[in-house]
């Protein structure tokens, strides 16, 4: 069994042409924990995913499992001699090996009943021990991913990096390979990077969440402690929608209870249908039902600037006053956005 070491990104930069696509990035994936990289479409998730397994080099910092230099600009250990685990979107399992033998294919040093023996055990963990003996074209997208997975795992990396692994499965199926792939990930106490773009996906499925914009890793933590604390308008866009209000549209008795600023952005969570007759009275502009929730338009003193949510069999009616309650916690008084 290989020693758990955090493997880490310390200062690292990535130059196309001149451009940096990851500028001046640290973050540390810390053994039996999944860190989710989220970001939109180029903020440079891949690049960062590719500097850490070796599949580029660095042009600035270095890339170390616990202390031992993997990149640097003066060192590059091979992709092939790090030892970490890689997933990507496309399963990349060999269309001519049944399962039992693509989970195989990196167990090196055993009897053939011995490899066989452990592929074996590795399925089960991944609940697919009837396909064993399906080839890669006769298996779901999600039992592809899984079996590319337990073939990950059965290698005994020192990490695991998954690029977007569930992003082409179907939607259905999606909630339970994911369930069943990441349990085997945390149970095998390695670090582990899960890149998306998709915020409610990395907060429920990571432990930890590093935002990345342009380049730049803006803030690590805790999937709530992101959500809740948000250092800048980027990170809590990144993390759930949001509003802008001025101070001047919010009730006085609201405004009251926050800090003192001239506009705020809002979750819509913030501002909630109240159960009894307790809240501030505003009129319905529109009210659209979500599954279990209701997103709620507001007029308050001539503006139609809020938003809010319900919970509730019945639907309010444009032009109908509703009561609304705030909770504070979900205002964020964030300087604006840089370009
Ligand atoms: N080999 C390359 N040469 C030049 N530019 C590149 C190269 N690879 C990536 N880029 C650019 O670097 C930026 C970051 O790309 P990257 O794939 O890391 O982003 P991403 O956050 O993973 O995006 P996505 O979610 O779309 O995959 C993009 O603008 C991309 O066009």
């Amino acid at each position: 069994m290989n020693e758990l070491l955090p493997l880490k990104a310390v200062g690292v930069s990535r130059f196309y042409e001149g451009t940096p696509v990851v500028n001046d990035a640290s973050l540390t994936l810390e053994p039996g924990k999944i860190t989710a990289l989220l970001g939109q479409s180029g903020a440079g998730k891949s690049t960062l995913l590719r500097l850490f397994a070796g599949l580029e080099p660095v042009d600035a910092g270095e890339i170390l499992l616990g202390d031992k230099v993997l990149s640097s600009t003066s060192t590059h250990v091979p992709a092939e001699s790090r030892s970490i685990g890689l997933i990507f979107q496309d399963f990349a399992l060999f269309p001519h090996l049944n399962a039992l033998d693509n989970v195989g294919f990196g167990l090196k040093g055993m009897t053939k009943e011995a490899r066989r023996r452990e592929s074996g055990e590795w399925l089960e963990r991944l609940g697919l021990s009837h396909r064993a003996k399906a080839y890669p074209h006769q298996l779901s997208g999600g039992e592809q991913q899984r079996v590319s997975i337990a073939r990950a795992l059965a290698a005994k990396p020192v990490a695991i990096l998954m690029d977007e692994p569930f992003s082409g499965l179907d939607v259905t199926l999606k909630s339970e390979v994911r369930r069943i792939a990441l349990a085997a990930v945390s149970e095998a106490g390695i670090p582990a990077l899960l890149v998306s773009h998709d915020a409610a996906e990395a907060m429920r499925d990571a432990d930890r969440i590093a935002v990345m914009r342009k380049g730049v890793i803006l803030q690590e933590d805790t999937p709530e402690a992101l959500y809740l604390n948000p250092t800048s308008l980027p990170v809590a866009r990144a993390l759930g929608p949001l509003f802008p209000v001025a101070r001047a549209d919010l009730p006085e008795a609201w405004a009251t209870k926050l800090p003192e600023a001239d506009s705020y952005c809002l979750r819509p969570e913030a501002i909630r249908l109240s159960g009894d007759e307790s809240g501030v009275p505003m009129e319905v502009v529109s009210a659209q039902r979500t599954s279990a929730l209701m997103e709620l338009k507001l007029k308050y003193n001539g503006h139609d600037t809020l938003r809010g949510i319900g919970i509730g069999a019945r639907r309010p009616s444009p032009g109908e006053t509703v009561k609304v309650t705030l909770s504070p916690e979900f205002v964020f008084c964030l300087p604006p956005e840089s370009a």
